[in-house]
This record gives structure tokens, C-alpha cells and sequence, in this order.
């Protein structure tokens, strides 16, 4: 997993520096040039790079740091906290974010994203995972753009045995996800607590179909818009979700097609759309979807000398 080699990548750098005999601006240098060398091949933006070494400076700042402090472990405890902020909570609004199971009415989930982005399996593995954890999820195909987007979840949807909500014959998106919505929500029978939509694939290059967007969301305002990009598309993400970002407000973003060598460029993704990334797809069946957990990039530990370097807060 790519996200996890960078983790590794970082955790090599940090261990240069435990491994110092002294702890001097060279040897904080040499440990956030390494960093960074891994952050800029993983295809993470530059700007980003530069700003992260710069908090990271301001925060340890050796000069100031008095004889006794553990150096090691405030250098450690700021890279930690500067790469978990970039990627799992920029806003510090994950809570707030994430659907609650059982809440009434049902949670609405809209996914969005570049053309073959991966939205559409996407939909149903999040259905399917919630599902697996005791919701009562339902689909709705709002992609009436590409052809074959409905047959496609429905049978999804059959595999995942979630119900599903779409039309052969409406061309109209921004009608079915309303009518789909308001179906489903108003269900008694089912009392579904999570309705996912899935959208055409787009490009911020389309005005016509980021206005649609911006329709479809402001018609079923959704309670959490999930931007999801498939990992390879490297540094474009950053405009991407950024433009994606200033037509829907994106609260999470998923990355798909985690493996490939630009994996990094989620963390643009997250920094665009300053919102975190909550899953990772790491294949195409239903069950090849993790909940993203930002532990990869800085394990829990890293040992040196018989001491354990601890990366979560103590
Ligand atoms: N390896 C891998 N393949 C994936 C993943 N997610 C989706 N795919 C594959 O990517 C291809 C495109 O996925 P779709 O779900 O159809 O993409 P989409 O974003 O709905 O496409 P549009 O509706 O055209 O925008 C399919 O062959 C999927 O099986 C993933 O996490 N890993």
C-alpha cells in the first residue's frame, strides 16, 4: 500500500534522527529533508511540503528548548500532529461529519467525483460496510450520464443486498435523487438511517455538469458529500477537489485505487478540500474497503536502544 510505504518512508527519517547522538538544526534538517523527499515523490504538492517544515520548525524550535526536554520526542509529537492534521481531520470537524447509526431521518451521503473515479463501486461498498456494522442502508442512482451507471449499481446493489432506487427512462438527476431521497427517507417499512447517491463523473473543466452538481446538492442537501479520486491522478487532485470542492461544500473525501505510486496525492486531495479521508478502497470487490486510519504514516512506536518512541499522545 502506497500510503503505507510513505508511512514507512517517514518512519526511516525519524529514526536517523532518535538514532543522533546529538540533536542539532543539521540533524532536524536532515530529518525533515527526508520527510519531504518522501511527501514530494508520493506526488504531495509542494506548497504543502514547504508549509508543513515550516510548522514544524516553528513548533521545535531547538534553540529555545532548554537542556532536559526530550527533543526527540517534541520532534517526533510534531511530525505526527502536522501529518495527521493534513489528513485526518484539517477541520477538526470529523464528528460532526460522519453519520450517526439509527439517527432519524435518514442521513443523507452524496458522492462525487471525476470520471471514473471509482464513485459508483464506491457507493456500495459504503453501503455494504455500514451495513455490515448494523445500519439500514439504501442507494440511489442519480448517474444518468454514463451509460450502464444504473445496471451497474443495481447489481451492486443485488450483490450487497441493499436496496436500490434508480430509472431506466428519467434523464433528469437532479429529479430522480429528489424522488429517490424522499422515497427512501420516508419509508416506513425499512426505516433506513443511510441514503447514498451516486453522481455522474465530472471534470472541472465541464460548467454544465458542475452546475448540475450544485443542483443536485442544494435539491437533496445532503448531510455529508463524500469527494472521492482514485489515487493516481497524483498533484491534479489538488485542483480537482479544490474545484469540486467550491461548487458542493465536500465534508470527506475517499481515495480509491490505493497502490499506485501518486497515493500521496490524497493528502493534496485532503488540503484542497480541507476535509479528512475517511475510507480507502484497496480493490474492486465489496469488502476491499477500509476505514482510513492515519496510524500507517508514524506507527504507534518506533524502537531505539531499548526505549519506545511513543507517536500517539501520552
Ligand atoms: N483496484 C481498484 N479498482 C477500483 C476501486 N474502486 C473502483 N475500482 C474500479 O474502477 C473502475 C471504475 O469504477 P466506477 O465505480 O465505475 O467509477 P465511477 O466513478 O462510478 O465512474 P463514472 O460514473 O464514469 O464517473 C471499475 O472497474 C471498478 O471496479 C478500488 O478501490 N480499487
Amino acid at each position: 500500500m502506497v500510503l503505507a510505504e510513505l508511512g514507512g518512508s517517514i518512519t526511516r527519517a525519524l529514526q536517523q534522527m532518535i538514532k543522533a547522538t546529538v540533536v542539532d538544526e543539521k540533524v532536524l534538517n536532515d530529518c525533515l529533508n527526508e520527510i519531504s523527499r518522501g511527501l514530494l515523490q508520493s506526488d504531495v504538492q509542494f506548497n504543502l511540503v514547504r508549509d508543513m517544515q515550516i510548522n514544524i520548525k516553528k513548533i521545535v524550535n531547538l534553540s529555545d528548548l532548554a537542556a532536559g526536554h526530550n527533543k526527540r520526542k517534541i520532534i517526533q509529537q510534531a511530525v505526527f500532529d502536522q501529518l495527521c492534521q493534513m489528513l485526518q481531520d484539517p477541520a477538526g470537524k470529523l464528528d460532526q461529519l460522519v453519520p450517526k447509526k439509527g439517527k432519524k431521518p435518514s442521513q443523507v451521503v452524496m458522492f462525487v467525483g471525476l470520471q471514473g473515479s471509482g464513485k459508483t463501486t464506491t457507493c456500495t461498498k459504503y453501503a455494504y460496510y455500514h451495513k455490515n456494522k448494523g445500519w439500514k442502508p439504501a442507494l440511489v442512482c442519480a448517474d444518468t450520464f454514463r451509460a450502464g451507471a444504473f445496471d451497474q449499481l443495481k447489481q451492486n446493489a443485488a450483490k450487497a443486498k441493499v436496496p436500490f432506487y434508480g430509472s431506466y427512462t428519467e434523464m433528469d438527476p437532479v429529479k430522480i435523487a429528489v424522488e429517490g431521497v424522499e422515497r427512501l427517507k420516508n419509508d416506513q417499512n425499512n426505516n433506513f438511517d443511510l441514503v447514498v447517491v451516486d453522481t455522474s463523473g465530472r471534470h472541472k473543466q465541464e460548467a454544465a455538469l458542475f452546475e448540475e452538481m450544485r443542483q443536485l446538492s442544494e435539491a437533496i442537501s445532503p448531510d455529508l458529500v463524500v469527494f472521492v479520486m482514485d489515487a493516481s491522478i497524483g498533484q491534479s487532485a489538488f485542483h480537482q477537489a479544490q474545484a469540486f470542492k467550491q461548487s458542493v461544500t465536500v465534508g470527506a473525501v475517499i481515495v480509491t485505487r490505493d497502490g499506485h505510486a501518486k497515493g500521496g496525492g490524497a493528502l493534496s486531495a485532503v488540503a484542497a478540500t480541507k476535509s479528512p479521508v475517511i475510507f480507502i478502497g484497496t480493490g474492486e470487490h465489496m469488502d476491499q474497503l477500509e476505514a482510513f486510519d492515519v496510524k500507517p504514516f508514524c506507527p504507534a512506536s518506533v524502537r531505539h536502544g531499548g526505549l519506545v518512541w511513543t507517536c500517539e499522545q501520552d
